[in-house]
């Protein structure tokens, strides 16, 4: 990651005295990611609150935006269209004058109806517009009360935080603390784009002071480098925190997730890796990896993991820590530790001029034929695919389009099918009779939880970590987010099985000693073919492939065990005859063999992100070569898609068996053999 160059000043007076403070220097400036979608850095005005907060919130509906105005546009358009028009008679004339009035009887009775029509149909735009108005409206307000709130419940609980830094707006919210944009006072002098700008964290009160404590000591000892968001004060005061950390513009995965690049997804993943072994290594499992704690700049490329707020240490036997205690002898020198480091210099945070500035050297650098940050024209997918998208979706009706979706629908639905006679609070019980309870951490977000968590076996390790990063691959290459959505942990290992098959999840759970009770077998899936059936849905389900498989009957024949059509078959080692969809892939057979590593059912045999880092996916042909000009390498990147277009599934499936680096496969004693019997 590119070293940010300095913009501010180090001398200044730090303005805490009597303060609950305590800040931590030593931060890397590589850490302190910056981008260039926020709206701050395209105004140059001097600053204001008001300015902040309405430019910081130029991304989301404005009170009357766009599509207010769309709507009140209806509104008007309505009006005039039922205004009738009438023409009147200029010619005199007894005779001519009855067949007129006859001819206008006629026209304005016709009309009459029509306008009638017309006029209900327009009320009910009108009151339709009104309504969706009135409800946008409510929604603002309802974001400007909640940003309102967070500001004054920041500034009464915190009131320190008023002295030095000006609170301008609600910028990202949890389950355990708001987030907020603040920029120092004493910089108010600068103009609006140089002010460095922090992301302060207040949280909730009810918070446990343990998890507090826990979140800070894993910023303050692991962050700051490699990818991991590092922090620059805390402020407390009585049961109120805040912590200070560097602002990072970034992208909202929802938008972003179906439409990054190959090379995009190739840096987000390998950013991502970088972060969890840096973590992994101080024996932390993160927990809580998911896109909404990743902060990623599209633009610049940057990444930033944050939120340890579910972090658990894992001991020297293997068992996962409980917090530190606030009395303990840690929890006493990692004050003392911090309570040093406040001599530091406050490091520094991210002004939106810096950001631009850093943009900028990094498309210079681009221009020179280095650095390494992705190109959007460079990496914009196979270009044979719009054509293809042409011929197979281009002449599609409105029922076909209507099909496909329902028919994509139904598919997802079967991979979160739960059975009917699964206990949701009793579906997993301990093979070993003396182990009565089965007490297991289960901190994480749903969706992301692995089979060892949802097992509730209690020895987990960092493998946790890597099967979440698994869940964030296996969105960006179907292009389905969240993929799994279970309600409850028992439908989750539900949505494994129907993925992975069953006898992968019986075996590992019977290593585990647990024992999971299934009515019946499910197959194992092939994970391309899953996530190309999901990103080239439509080509998946052109007509013209189902009217070439369709039975003189006018039936399709369906796979028994994925209820697939034969051809669409999404079983691995399918015995049907497929449709290949040569050439269709933009992700080359070496990511579904990562995917598949990361998503080891096993956690013991999972890769760990050190080997995943050394992958062939991260291989990095497309990667920009520094003194390498880039028209050469434009060129080698097309050479390179033609390559991949001649690469057909069979192939890929194959190389997906290739092993790339030894690990230990073998199981603890007593598993082979007990797997061996499920
Ligand atoms: N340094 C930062 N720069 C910019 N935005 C940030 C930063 N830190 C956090 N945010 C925003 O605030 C949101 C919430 O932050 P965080 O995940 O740390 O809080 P949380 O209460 O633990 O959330 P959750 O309950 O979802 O895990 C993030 O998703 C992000 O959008």
């Amino acid at each position: 990651m590119d070293k940010k160059k300095s913009h501010h000043h180090h001398n200044q007076q730090t303005p805490t005295k009597s303060l609950n403070v305590i800040r931590m220097g030593g931060q890397e400036k590589s850490a302190l990611n910056v981008g260039g979608a926020n709206p701050i850095t395209e105004s140059t005005k001097k600053s204001s609150l008001t300015n902040y907060q309405r430019n910081f919130h130029s991304n989301k509906p404005p009170i009357v935006g766009d599509h207010e105005h769309a709507l009140m546009n209806r509104y008007h358009n309505d009006r005039q269209t039922v205004m009738p028009t009438v023409t009147q008679p200029s010619v005199s004339g007894l005779h001519y004058q009855q067949q007129q009035q006859q001819a206008q009887q006629v026209l304005t009775q016709k009309p009459k109806s029509t306008v009638e029509l017309t006029e209900k149909l327009a009320k009910i735009n009108r009151r339709n517009a009104m309504k969706e108005l009135s409800a946008l409206q409510a929604k603002n307000m309802q974001a400007i009360d909640k940003n309102e709130e967070a500001l004054k419940e920041l500034q009464e609980s915190i009131p320190e935080i008023s002295k030095i830094f000006d609170v301008h707006c609600r910028i990202g919210s949890g389950t355990f603390s708001s987030v907020l944009l603040g920029t120092l006072q004493r910089e108010r002098c600068l103009v609006e784009t140089q002010r460095r700008r922090f992301a302060i964290k207040h949280h909730n009160p009810t918070n446990h002071p343990e998890r507090i404590l826990r979140e800070l000591e894993c910023m303050f000892r692991i962050g700051g480098v490699n990818n991991v968001i590092g922090i620059n004060c805390c402020i407390r005061s009585n049961d109120n925190v805040a912590f200070v950390m560097p602002y990072m513009t970034h992208d909202r995965f929802h938008d972003i997730f179906r439409s990054l690049s190959l090379q995009e997804v190739r840096d987000y993943l390998r950013n991502l890796l970088v972060a969890l072994r840096h973590v992994h290594k101080f024996n932390v499992i993160h927990r809580d990896v998911k896109p909404s704690n990743i902060l990623y700049n599209r633009r610049t490329g940057k990444f930033l993991l944050c939120d340890f707020g579910l972090a658990q240490r894992i001991a020297d036997d293997g068992s996962v820590m409980q917090s530190n205690e606030l009395s303990s002898p840690e929890a006493f020198s990692f004050l003392r530790d911090m309570e040093s480091g406040r001599k530091l210099m406050l490091p520094d945070g991210n002004s939106a001029q810096a950001e631009a500035e850093d943009y900028m050297a990094i498309r210079r650098m681009r221009a020179l034929g280095g650095g390494g940050c992705v190109d959007h024209d460079l990496a914009s997918g196979p270009p044979n695919i719009h054509r293809l998208r042409e011929l197979a979706g281009g002449h599609l009706t409105k029922k076909d389009v209507a099909n496909q979706k329902a028919d994509t629908m139904r598919l997802l639905n079967r991979l979160r099918h739960v059975g009917s006679n699964m206990d949701p609070n009793n579906y997993v019980v301990s093979t070993n009779t003396t182990k009565k309870e089965m007490h297991a951490s289960r901190a994480g977000t749903p969706g992301y939880r692995p089979p060892e968590v949802l097992l509730r076996y209690p020895h987990q390790s960092t493998a946790v970590d890597v099967w979440a990063a698994g869940v964030i691959m296996l969105s960006l290459l179907s292009a389905v987010h969240p993929f799994f959505k279970a309600p409850h942990d028992c439908a989750a290992l539900a949505e494994i099985i129907n993925l992975f098959g069953d006898i992968p999840v019986r075996k590992t759970a019977f290593m585990l000693d647990r024992l999971i009770m299934l009515a019946h077998k499910v197959n194992t899936l092939d994970l391309r073919r899953v996530c190309m059936r999901f990103r080239y849905a439509d080509f998946f389900l052109a007509p013209e492939t189902l009217r070439k498989y369709r039975r003189p009957d006018g039936s399709t024949e369906m796979c028994r065990s994925c209820d697939q059509p034969t051809f669409n078959c999404l079983c691995h080692n399918s015995g049907h005859h497929l449709e290949m969809y040569d050439g269709l892939d933009e992700f080359p057979a070496n990511a579904y063999d990562l995917l598949s590593r990361l998503l080891e059912v096993n956690p013991q045999k999972r890769i760990t992100a050190e080997e995943a880092l050394k992958h062939p996916f991260f291989n990095d042909q497309h990667r920009i070569t520094p003194g390498v000009p880039l028209h050469q390498q434009k060129h080698m990147l097309q050479h390179q898609h033609q390559l991949r277009a001649r690469e057909t599934l069979p192939s890929a499936a194959a190389r997906t068996l290739k092993a790339f680096v030894s690990y230990s496969t073998e199981l603890p004693s007593t598993a082979p053999q007990a797997a061996g019997n499920v």
